[in-house]
């Protein structure tokens, strides 16, 4: 375990800059208590997205981080809800044992083309707990009220929408 500045006790993740990202600043937090660390596009050229369309964008970093961790890579709500750029397969899956480039995959929900410039804040990365779990296959399973009961089993309108 490695500790912050104040004392708190956190995982020890190393990051490598890739080359192509000279000049990029490494994913940062941009204040002290946000839970997303903003990821920085690294493409070189700009990049025009037209609605619909989908590109998997470099970053310009890697990661060695502890096997108890994962990084999910998810949208910014502000490019979302502007442009209708959101990543299409969030929240996106960083593995412990990866050691590639991480890339982000975005989509274009919007009405028009947007551009993606080197340097702008694409996507933000999260770091979470996996648990270690045991997988037992076993022939019956607890009851529990619910049951099979899924998908909109108890309905899916309010009284506010009747
Ligand atoms: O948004 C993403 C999602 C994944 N990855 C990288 C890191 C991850 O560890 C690896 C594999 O991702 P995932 O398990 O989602 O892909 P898969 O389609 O199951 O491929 P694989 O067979 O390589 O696991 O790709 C990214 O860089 N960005």
């Amino acid at each position: 375990m490695s500790f912050l500045e104040n004392n708190t006790p956190a995982f020890p993740i190393r990051i490598k800059r890739l080359p192509g990202s000279e000049g990029l600043p490494l994913p940062e937090k941009m204040s002290a208590a946000a839970s997303g660390f903003d990821l920085h596009a690294a493409n070189i050229e700009p990049l025009d997205l037209a609605p619909g369309e989908r590109a998997l964008v470099p970053t310009g970093f890697a990661l060695a981080m502890p096997v108890e961790l994962e990084a999910q890579i998810r949208p910014r709500s502000g490019l979302a809800y502007k442009h209708g750029i959101t990543t299409l397969n969030s929240p996106g899956t960083i593995d412990a044992d990866y050691r590639g480039e991480v890339k982000v995959l975005l989509i274009n929900h919007g009405q028009e083309t947007f551009t993606i410039r080197r340097g702008e804040r694409i996507a933000q990365m999260v770091f979470q707990l996996v648990p270690a779990v045991l997988l037992t296959e076993v022939d019956e399973l607890d009851d529990t009220t619910r049951g099979a009961g899924g998908f909109g089993h108890t309905g899916l309108t309010t009284e506010a929408r009747k």
